[in-house]
């Protein structure tokens, strides 16, 4: 595990995020107290005031209902949809404040994503869509094809590389999702909602897959989910959103003993405490 005093990966300062014709209006009117529900007039407060640092080497899981935020929250760390207001950092790199050609830089060396709907191009091979960050960063084919067999490989889909995604089932193909964003090799990977499309015994491999995995790469991951047991399970740190708003971060152990709301303590009220690693014990 990594030191929790370490550089965040991840720096998340008083971020908000407004749709509508006027986003700073909205966000001016939430920050002198005005609620969320009073400003539709004006559009919606998609994100309010979320802070947060994940320390390398973290699982942060962010979850909530739908509508609660967590999309917007996280493509706000990718630059996809800069803040209305407030910081974000990626590895010390304020993406806020850098210009078009800064942020894609950013987004190559540290950032990859994986998606729900796997997002393959279906003309491709598999090994094709493995390697396309490494395609995309001018690499050489001998250095795209290495690289993807070794992702390929990590995710258990050695000797797929030369069919193509319609002959894979889908925790296949979000495995060839997940080997891409390996194989990019970058610090971070954000994985909006990335099991949540598979079946239940699916999604569970996938999990122990990515748990296994994170334990020989350490990555800095931003997990988002709208379920509970796999927040708990993958989460080292997990958020909870209600309504644009994170409305209390911790372990799981904290969210389901010390629950900050009635809202968390609904949401949490059917997981047994004793299941939960408390912490510094055994699971
Ligand atoms: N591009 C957009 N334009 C306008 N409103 C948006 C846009 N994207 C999101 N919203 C609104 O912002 C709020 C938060 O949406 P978001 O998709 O971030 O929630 P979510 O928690 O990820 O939900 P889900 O689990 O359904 O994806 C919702 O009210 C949504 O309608």
């Amino acid at each position: 595990m990594t030191s929790s005093t370490a550089e965040p990966a991840v720096s998340v300062r008083n971020v908000y995020k407004a749709f509508g014709k006027r986003p700073q209006e909205i966000v001016r009117q939430v920050k002198e107290g005005a609620e969320r529900s009073d400003l539709t007039h004006l559009g919606t407060a998609a994100v309010i005031d979320a802070s947060f640092d994940i320390p390398p080497g973290q699982i942060y899981v962010v979850m909530g209902l739908s509508g609660s935020g967590k999309s917007t929250l996280i493509r706000t760390l990718n630059g996809l949809q800069p803040p209305t207001d407030g910081v974000v950092e990626i590895m010390g790199q304020d993406i806020t404040a850098a210009s078009p050609a800064e942020l894609r830089a950013i987004r190559r060396e540290h950032l990859a994503m994986v998606f729900q709907h796997f997002a393959l191009l279906p003309h491709r091979t598999v090994a094709q869509n493995a390697a396309y960050a490494l395609e995309v960063r001018g690499e050489s084919k001998e250095a795209q094809r290495q690289r993807a067999e070794e992702a390929l490989a990590m995710v258990g889909l050695d000797g797929w590389g030369d069919h193509r995604p319609d002959e894979l089932s889908g925790g296949m193909r979000q495995r060839v999702g997940l080997a891409r964003a390996l194989a990019a090799d970058t610090d971070i990977m954000l994985m909006d909602e990335a099991f949540s499309a598979l079946d239940p015994l699916i999604r569970r491999d996938m999990q122990t897959q990515l748990l296994e995995l994170q334990k020989d790469l350490g990555k800095t991951i931003v997990f988002i989910t709208h379920d509970l047991n796999e927040a708990i399970r993958l989460g080292d740190r997990i958020a909870m959103m209600k309504d644009g708003r994170i409305v209390q971060q911790g372990t799981a152990y904290e969210l389901v003993t010390q629950p900050a709301d009635d809202y968390v303590a609904r949401f949490v009220e059917e997981i047994d405490p004793a299941s939960i690693p408390a912490p510094g014990g055994a699971a």
